[in-house]
C-alpha cells in the first residue's frame, strides 16, 4: 500500500515538468517483486528517504553507457527466485513417496491431460538412466535463466538437434510443481508461427521439469554481445519486422508476453528471429487475467507494471527497450535516473543520433510513457515504413532460402563426385600402375610398336605387373640397357599365351642394332620407372647376386637356348626395323 502511494506520488510529481527527475531510486522499487525486500523499503520510506529533489536531466544523461563486451553469463541473468520452503520430510513414513515426485518419466500436456509415459522407442525403463540420457545426446549447454538450463542435445530417435530446458531446481511442492508445469500449458497455447519458439513436447521426471523446443543458433542477446557494437540498420529492421508479427500472433490470442529482451529473443538457423521463453506469459481471457501477472527484467519493463496495469501496452513498451539496447548497443539502466528518464520519453541523444529518423520515430511510438497512446502492433504494422522493411525482409529470407538450397544442392553434388572418385580410385590406380609397368616393360620405340602393345597381346600383363612378388632384372652383361620387370614364379606355370612369350633374360642377349635414339629413350624411360633402384647397374656384384643360380627362384630367367626366346615382340620388331633399314 506504501508503496502503490509512492509510486502513484511520483508519477504524479514527475508527469507534468517533463525536463525534470527526481533523486528517487526507482531499484527500491522492486519491494512487490521480490516480498523479501518490502520491510526495508517501509523501513527505508519512513526514515531514511529524503525529500525529492528535482535535477537536470542534462546530470543524469551520464548515466547511460554502452554495453559492456562478452560479459560473464552469470553477470546477464536475473537473480534466482528465492525457495521458499524446503520438500516435506516425513519422520513417521520416511520412505512415503509423494504423489507429485514422479520417479518415472511422465509426459506433460495440456492438451490431453492423462499423465502416460513419453513416447519413445528407446527408452527402457528398467534402466536407471533418465529418459533424457536415454533419448537424447547432450552436446552442450546453451544457456541459463533463472528457471532452467537449456542444453543442446541430439535425439537418439530421429537424430535431429534440438534444444532441451531442464528446471534448474526440482519441484519442492505439488503447488511449485504445477506453477512450473504452466510454462508448458502456455508454450502449447502459443501454437505455431514462424516467429515464436516452436515446441515440441514437455515431460517431467525425479521433480524436474523438461521443455523440448526448436533449436536456435542463439539469442539476441548472445548475438548482440558477440558483436559488440549497434547492429546495422538493415538488420535492425529485420528484428522489429519478425517481432512485430511474433507479437502480432500473441496479442491476436489476448496472450501478453511481459518478458520480451533480447535474452529472449532467438536467432534461428535460417536467420528468422523468434520469441521464446513464455514463462511470463499471460493469458487475458484467462482463469486469472492479469491478476497472476509477473513483471520481468526491470531494464525492459514499462512503466505502468509498476501500477499493476497489464496491457498489450507493455510487450510493446519491452520491444522498444530491446531494440533502443541492440540498435544503440546501450546498457540499459536496471533502475536511478537513467531507468526514469528513459520512461519518461527521453532517448539519450548520444546514443541514438545515428539511427534512421523513420527508425527513430517508431521506436518513440514503442516508447511512449503513456501506455494509452503508445503505438499498437497493428498500427506500427500499417505504417509505410514498416511496409517496406517488410517487403525488403520477405526478398531477404527468399534469397537466402535460394542461396542455402543451392548450398545444399552443391554440397550433394560434391559428397557425390567424392563418393564416385573413392570408388573409381582403386581401379584408375591399378590401370595407371599397369600402364606404368606396361612402359617400363617394352621399348616404346616406334608407332608401331605402340600399337602393338596396345592390342589383345598385352593383356595378361596386367594382373602380374600388380603383383607383390616384383623383382629387378640387372641390366645385360652386354651393356644393353633394359630393365625387365617380371613375376619368377608365373613362367613355369605357364599361365601366359604361348604365342605372347614372356621377355626373358635369355630374349635381352639377342644381339640388336641398336639406334643412339633408341637407347636415348630407354634410358630415360629407366629413370623415371620407380621399382628400378634396388638394384644398382653399375655394380657387377649385383648382377651376380641376382643370377637365377644364386637366387634359387625358379625361373623367371629363361634359357638362352630355349627355342622360344629369340621369338619375343620385341625381337620381332627389331628383326622388322633391321629389315626396313636394309
Ligand atoms: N531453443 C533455444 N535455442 C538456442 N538457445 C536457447 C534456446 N532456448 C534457450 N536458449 C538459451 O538459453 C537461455 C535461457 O533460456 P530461457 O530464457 O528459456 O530460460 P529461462 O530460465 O526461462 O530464462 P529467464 O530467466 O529469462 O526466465 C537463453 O537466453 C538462450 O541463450
Ligand atoms: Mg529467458
Ligand atoms: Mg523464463
Amino acid at each position: 500500500m506504501t508503496f502503490l502511494l509512492m509510486a502513484v506520488a511520483c508519477n504524479s510529481y514527475v508527469s507534468p515538468p517533463q525536463t525534470l527527475s527526481w533523486s528517487v531510486d526507482f531499484s527500491q522499487c522492486w519491494g512487490h517483486v521480490m516480498p523479501a525486500a518490502r520491510d526495508e523499503m517501509d523501513d527505508a520510506l519512513m526514515t531514511r528517504t529524503p525529500i525529492p529533489v528535482p535535477m537536470h536531466f542534462t546530470q543524469a544523461e551520464q548515466s547511460f553507457s554502452h554495453k559492456k563486451r562478452a560479459r560473464a553469463l552469470c553477470y546477464s541473468l536475473p537473480p534466482r527466485p528465492p525457495v521458499k520452503s524446503f520438500p516435506p520430510i516425513s519422520r513417521i513414513f520416511p520412505n512415503k513417496q509423494c504423489s507429485w515426485s514422479q520417479p518415472r518419466p511422465q509426459s506433460v500436456s495440456f492438451r490431453s491431460p492423462q499423465h502416460k509415459q513419453p513416447d519413445s522407442r528407446l527408452y527402457d525403463h528398467s534402466k536407471e538412466e533418465t529418459f533424457f540420457k536415454q533419448c537424447f545426446q547432450t552436446l552442450c549447454k546453451l544457456g541459463m535463466g533463472s528457471f532452467g538450463e537449456v542444453y543442446k542435445v541430439r535425439s537418439r530417435e530421429d537424430g535431429h538437434l534440438y534444444a532441451v530446458k531442464r528446471s534448474v531446481s526440482p519441484f519442492h511442492s505439488e503447488s511449485d510443481r504445477l506453477c512450473k508445469l504452466q510454462e508448458v500449458r502456455k508454450h502449447e497455447r502459443v501454437g505455431e508461427h514462424p516467429n515464436c519458439l516452436h515446441f515440441v513436447r514437455a515431460w517431467e521426471e525425479k521433480r524436474l521439469l523438461y521443455l523440448q523446443t526448436e533449436l536456435c543458433v542463439c539469442s539476441l542477446q548472445q548475438h548482440s554481445e558477440e558483436l559488440g557494437e549497434p547492429l546495422p540498420p538493415r538488420q535492425t529492421w529485420n528484428i522489429t519486422c519478425d517481432l512485430l508479427r511474433g507479437l502480432k500472433h500473441l496479442h491476436d490470442r489476448n496472450l501478453l508476453h511481459l518478458d520480451i529482451k533480447p535474452a529472449n529473443v532467438f536467432i534461428s538457423s535460417s536467420g528468422v528471429y523468434k520469441l521464446g521463453d513464455f514463462g511470463l506469459m499471460v493469458e487475458l481471457d484467462g482463469a486469472g487475467g492479469s491478476g497472476e501477472a509477473q513483471e520481468g527484467d526491470p531494464r525492459y519493463m514499462a512503466p505502468e507494471l509498476l501500477d499493476g496495469v497489464f496491457t498489450k501496452a507493455a510487450d510493446l513498451f519491452s520491444l522498444g527497450m530491446t531494440l533502443l539496447e541492440v540498435a544503440c548497443n546501450m546498457e540499459l539502466p536496471k533502475g536511478g535516473e537513467g531507468w526514469q528518464q528513459l520512461r519518461q520519453g527521453h532517448l539519450p541523444t548520444e546514443f541514438t543520433s545515428e539511427l534512421p529518423s523513420d527508425f527513430l520515430k517508431v521506436l518513440s511510438g514503442m516508447l511512449e510513457p503513456d501506455y494509452r497512446c503508445r503505438a499498437t502492433v497493428d498500427w506500427l504494422l500499417s505504417l509505410p515504413v514498416i511496409h517496406s522493411a517488410e517487403k525488403w525482409r520477405r526478398m531477404s529470407l527468399i534469397t537466402r532460402g535460394v542461396l542455402t538450397k543451392m548450398l545444399t544442392v552443391f554440397q550433394f553434388v560434391l559428397w557425390l563426385v567424392t563418393l564416385v572418385s573413392c570408388a573409381l580410385k582403386r581401379p584408375v590406380m591399378r590401370l595407371l600402375r599397369w600402364k606404368s609397368s606396361t612402359a617400363t616393360d617394352s621399348p616404346p620405340s616406334s608407332p608401331f610398336q605402340n600399337r602393338f602393345l596396345g592390342s589383345s597381346f598385352s593383356s595378361d600383363w596386367e594382373d602380374e605387373s600388380l603383383g607383390d612378388d616384383v623383382f629387378e632384372v640387372p641390366p645385360s652383361p652386354l651393356g644393353y640397357p633394359r630393365n625387365m620387370t617380371f613375376h619368377g614364379q608365373e613362367f613355369p606355370l605357364g599361365r601366359h599365351s604361348p604365342d605372347l612369350p614372356r621377355p626373358s633374360l635369355g630374349s635381352t642377349s639377342t644381339p640388336r642394332n641398336q639406334s643412339p635414339d633408341y637407347s636415348l629413350r630407354q634410358r630415360s624411360t629407366l629413370r623415371l620407372t620407380p621399382n628400378i633402384s634396388r638394384i644398382s647397374q653399375d655394380s657387377p656384384c649385383s648382377v651376380k647376386s641376382a643370377t637365377p643360380e644364386n637366387s634359387g627362384i625358379s625361373s623367371g630367367f629363361v634359357d638362352t637356348e630355349a627355342p622360344h626366346s629369340s621369338f619375343l615382340p620385341r625381337n620381332l620388331l627389331s628383326m622388322f626395323d633391321e629389315a626396313t633399314e636394309q
